[in-house]
């Protein structure tokens, strides 16, 4: 699986808000970081044709973001970092069948399916539950179930532990880590979380609208923190 950036350029009016020259990615966990504003979420955005580029294309295993939108969407899923966006049903069970409806015409295979994934991420008992009663943590993972369960090929998270406590961030950060393994699901994940960027086998560091810096987590993460400390500060903590 590639996703391939091919003289990307994404404007709003005249501003330039992105520039990739050319980009392949292939691992399947990346992850991106980067001060505010620096192009993340619209890096992120334009895998799944949500932002279309002004010039250039952005092509996902061959298919092209804007030409092939639907077919694009249907393999990468996104995860935003505000569940409540992306929950709208009454209950977990049925918004993840809501995912369903134009995938999978039966509404009792519907309704089975929807409840293995739930139970896949662990969830399965929240299934009936108000949505709106469930922690910020449970309705993120509802969010992710609901994109999982239309198997995508790519899954695009825009910081989405942000709104998490710890120990609701290491289980989403686990459970996305454990069925990504098992079913070959290529992450990208954009975060603030440096501790979530490492655990990826490559980092693109995003500023100024430029991917200023792609590498091993390790390396492209300390570059980061030297260019955002102040002057005669080491970043050590
Ligand atoms: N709909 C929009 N119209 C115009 N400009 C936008 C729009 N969305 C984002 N921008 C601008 O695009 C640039 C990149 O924003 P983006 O959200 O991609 O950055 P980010 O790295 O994800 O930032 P953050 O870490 O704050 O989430 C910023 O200058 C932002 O102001």
């Amino acid at each position: 699986m590639t996703i391939a950036f091919r003289q990307v350029r994404v404007l709003a009016g005249e501003r330039e808000l992105l520039a990739v020259p050319r980009l392949d990615l292939t691992e399947q966990r990346i992850s991106v970081i980067g001060p505010n504003g620096g192009g993340k979420s619209t890096l992120l955005q334009l895998v799944n044709g949500l932002i279309e580029p002004a010039e250039g294309t952005v092509t996902v295993a061959g298919k092209d973001t804007v030409a092939e939108g639907t077919a694009v969407r249907r393999r990468a899923g996104f995860v935003f970092s505000n569940p409540q966006a992306q929950l709208v049903m009454p209950t977990p069970q049925e918004d993840v069948e809501l995912s369903l409806r134009r995938s999978v015409k039966d509404a009792a295979a519907r309704r089975s399916r929807a409840r293995a994934c739930l139970d896949e991420l662990g969830i399965g008992e929240l299934a009936g539950r108000s949505s709106h009663e469930l922690s910020g943590g449970q309705q993120q993972l509802v969010a992710l179930a609901t994109v999982l369960v239309q198997r995508p090929a790519v899954l695009l998270l825009d910081e989405p532990t942000t709104l998490l406590d710890l120990a609701n961030a290491e289980l989403f950060t686990a459970v996305v880590g454990r069925l990504a393994a098992e079913h070959g699901i290529m992450v990208l994940t954009a975060t603030h979380d440096l501790q979530l960027a490492a655990r990826a086998e490559r980092t693109l560091l995003v500023r100024d609208g430029r991917v200023a810096a792609d590498g091993p987590p390790a390396e492209v993460i300390a570059a980061y923190r030297a260019q955002s400390m102040p002057a005669g500060d080491d970043g050590k903590v």
